[in-house]
Parts: C-alpha cells; structure tokens; sequence
C-alpha cells in the first residue's frame, strides 16, 4: 500500500478534501483535489460548470481529469468529489490503479458539515437538500464500498483522528 496512489472517496462533506491535504502532509506527498483541478483547468467554478454545462458535462470533465491528473509515477494523494464513483470507467480506474480510502457518513453529518466550508455543492443547492443527500447516499453506497480498500467511519472523528486511521492502516 505504501508504494501506491492513494485516492479517498466519499459522499459530500465527508472530509475527503480536508482530510486529504493533511495526510498528503504527513505522508510527505504531493496532493491535488479534483474538484480544485477541474476549476483551474477549465477557468470556471464547479457551480458555474454545473449551471453553465450541466452534470453530464462535468462527469465527462471529472472522468478526463481522473486520468490527467497522474503524471508518471508520482504517488499522489488524491481527493475525488463524492460523485466520482457514479461512472463505472471511474470506478474501474479507481479500483485498478488506487488505493481508495472510503471516508463514511451519516446523513446528518453531511447535513450538519455543509455550509461550514463555504463550498457550493449544486446537487444540495436544492430545496429539500436532506431529501437530496438522503437520496443520493443511498444510490451511491454500493459504489463506495465497491472501490474500497479500507473505510473510515468519520461522523464523530476529527480530522487528525481520520488521518492516524489512515496512517495505522497504511503502515499494518
Ligand atoms: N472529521 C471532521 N470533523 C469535523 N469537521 C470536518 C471533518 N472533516 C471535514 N470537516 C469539515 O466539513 C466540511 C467539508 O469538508 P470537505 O473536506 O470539503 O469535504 P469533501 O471534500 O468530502 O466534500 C469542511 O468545513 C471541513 O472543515
Ligand atoms: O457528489 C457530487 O456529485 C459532487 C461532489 C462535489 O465534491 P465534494 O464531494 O468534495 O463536495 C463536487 O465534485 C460536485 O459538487 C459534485
Ligand atoms: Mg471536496
């Protein structure tokens, strides 16, 4: 596992780019978002993607920038956005060529994180953004723990405590 790209995955507002920008740190790793990769490769704002483009439009930008983002054998620290797993290319590249740390939440701890970052999230932009996550969590389970290699129950973790999990079990 030590030798090995390492991605996290995850509904919104686990943690996935927080926690990834630590442990980058401590691994002594380059890190690079995805979301913050699509921004700058496009010029425009996930919300603007989203509005401007529409989501399908952006899952085929998120599926380029999966690929793009590795450049050689750098073994990055990946943070993905929560809806990487919905594409099933994704998953098999995530499955193939990363270790894939699943940062898992309740509903509510989603609901409680959300605002907190500033981060506009258009899938829960919505007007019943609980109804959204309940929803959207539901679809989307199967897929995280199908690209898992280790999970992270994160609702009543800080983010050090996340990041010495991920640490203990990289180094077992
Ligand atoms: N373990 C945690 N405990 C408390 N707050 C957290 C934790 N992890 C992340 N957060 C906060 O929740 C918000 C969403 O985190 P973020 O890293 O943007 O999630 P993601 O990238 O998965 O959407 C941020 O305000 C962040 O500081
Ligand atoms: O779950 C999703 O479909 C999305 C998650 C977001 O990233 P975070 O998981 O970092 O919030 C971002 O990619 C976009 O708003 C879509
Ligand atoms: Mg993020």
């Amino acid at each position: 596992m030590q030798h090995r790209r390492i991605a996290l995955v995850g509904f919104m507002a686990s943690g996935k780019s927080t926690v990834g920008k630590s442990l980058a740190n401590h691994l002594q790793r380059p890190f690079v978002d995805l979301d913050q990769y699509i921004e700058s490769s496009t010029g425009k704002t996930i919300p603007d993607i989203f509005g401007s483009l529409g989501e399908a439009a952006f899952r085929q930008l998120e599926r380029d920038a999966l690929t793009s983002v590795v450049r050689g054998d750098e073994l990055i620290v990946l943070a993905t956005g929560g809806g990487v797993v919905t594409q099933a290319a994704n998953r098999d590249v995530l499955q193939r060529e990363w270790v894939c740390i699943y940062l898992r939440t309740r509903p509510e701890t989603v609901r409680q994180r959300l605002h907190r970052d500033g981060v506009v999230r258009p899938l829960l932009a919505v007007d019943n953004p609980t109804e959204a996550i309940r929803s959207l969590m539901a679809a989307r389970e199967a897929w995280y723990n199908e690209v898992a290699d280790f999970t992270v129950d994160v609702d009543s973790l800080e983010v050090p405590a996340v990041v010495r999990q991920i640490i203990d079990w990289l180094n077992d």
